[in-house]
């Protein structure tokens, strides 16, 4: 082990070249589990399910209105799958989403799904959940009584899941495609074309004229929220153009000085790659022009405003009650939610420095 750790870190540090081998370890081991199907078929032997109905996650009720997301041995998978006289063959249906640094493999598996294309039948929901001493919950529901570890991992093993029941067939040949055991690919038998699961990206953009940023919403948000400007990415865009179109096509501004800061997996309604930027407006261009077929409204705001907003507690029990909304902003699982803070930070900071 080199005393230094490299190009990331160069602190003479043990425990750091520890941390980066334990990383490194882990990555090779799924690299393998997703390349191999023997080597993967084995790590369901000692791995643990985490299973789904139909998409929605099998959670239990913890104290104080959280959820915890049980998991399960394979042993306590076969038997389940015993009581519903299922052949343990079905074992194979699962997805791979991660390992622990241990290299204990995890696994998802939905015993609900109710494609016309599967061979197994959805297990009954109730009778599974009775068994199971928990509650199949949709993850929309559900998001904001998880932690946050649970939720990113619940959110991937979603997105994999809901890839593999709307990608059965092949689109050239029509034939049924086929998951190689980890879930990272599906194969068409009849022409060997490789599938393989697919995220949408997507741009959001904070705007702000030098002292206050731009948000926006759509009807379909819950009332009083507003957050960053989104947007799918169009083929054959750089993120650049498609933080300008979607600027210009939504508000009717052109914006400069873009700065790329986070990205994150969002999966509502389906994957997407959020990659979050940061803009400014061209001088004296600051008047908003709403693309209605898009957004209900979009207004700037200064940064009393957004910084009393970020401070709002108990977002959905408020909304509920009160008929008179003041300003909401996306919860702190939304990327949208970090760029705000984040400028609400800078800002906070700037103007003490002066
Ligand atoms: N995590 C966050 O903080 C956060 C914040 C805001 C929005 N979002 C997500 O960003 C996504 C995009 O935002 P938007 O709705 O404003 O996008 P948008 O402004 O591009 O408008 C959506 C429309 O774009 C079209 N479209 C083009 N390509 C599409 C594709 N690949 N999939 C679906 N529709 C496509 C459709 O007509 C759709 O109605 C949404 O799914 C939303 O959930 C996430
Ligand atoms: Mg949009």
């Amino acid at each position: 082990m080199s005393l230094y750790c490299g190009a990331v870190c160069r602190r003479k540090s043990f425990w750091c070249c520890r941390l980066l081998s334990t990383y490194v370890t882990k990555t090779r081991y799924l690299f393998e589990l997703k390349e191999d199907d023997e080597a993967c078929r084995k790590a369901q032997q000692t791995g643990v399910f985490y299973l789904f109905h139909d998409l929605a996650p099998l959670l239990r009720q913890a104290s104080g209105h959280r959820y915890l997301v049980p998991r399960l041995s394979r042993a306590e998978l076969e038997g389940l799958l015993g009581k519903f006289r299922q052949d343990s063959q079905r074992i194979e249906d699962s997805v791979l989403i991660g390992c622990s640094n241990q290299h204990e493999a995890w696994f998802a598996l939905d015993l609900g799904l109710k494609s016309t294309s599967s061979i197994h039948a959805p297990l009954p929901k109730s009778e599974m959940e009775a068994e199971l001493r928990g509650s199949f919950i949709a993850l929309r529901q559900a998001v904001f009584q998880l932690n946050l570890m649970d939720s990113s991992l619940l959110f991937t093993a979603q997105a994999l899941l809901r890839w593999h029941d709307s990608h059965q067939f092949c689109s050239r040949s029509g034939q049924p495609t086929k998951k190689n055991m980890a879930g990272s690919k599906r194969v068409c038998p009849s022409n060997k074309i490789i599938y393989y699961p697919q995220m949408a990206p997507v741009v959001i953009t904070l705007v702000t004229d030098g002292a206050r940023c731009l948000l926006a919403r759509q009807s379909s948000f819950p009332k009083g929220l507003y957050s960053a400007l989104a947007g799918f990415c169009d083929i054959g865009e750089s993120v650049e153009e498609a933080v300008q179109r979607e600027v210009a096509e939504e508000v009717g501004l052109e914006v400069e000085n873009l700065r790329y800061s986070a990205s994150q997996h969002w999966p509502f309604p389906n994957s997407s790659l959020m990659i979050a930027c940061h803009a400014t407006v061209k001088p004296g261009q600051t008047e908003i022009q709403v693309n209605r077929r898009e957004l209900e409204a979009a207004a700037w705001f200064s940064l009393d405003e957004v910084a009393t907003a970020l401070k709002r507690k108990g977002f959905f029990s408020q909304q509920q009650q009160s008929d008179t909304v003041p300003l909401m902003l996306p919860p702190k699982l939304a990327i949208a939610h970090h760029m705000i803070k984040s400028w609400v930070e800078t800002q906070t900071c700037s103007s003490l420095a002066a």
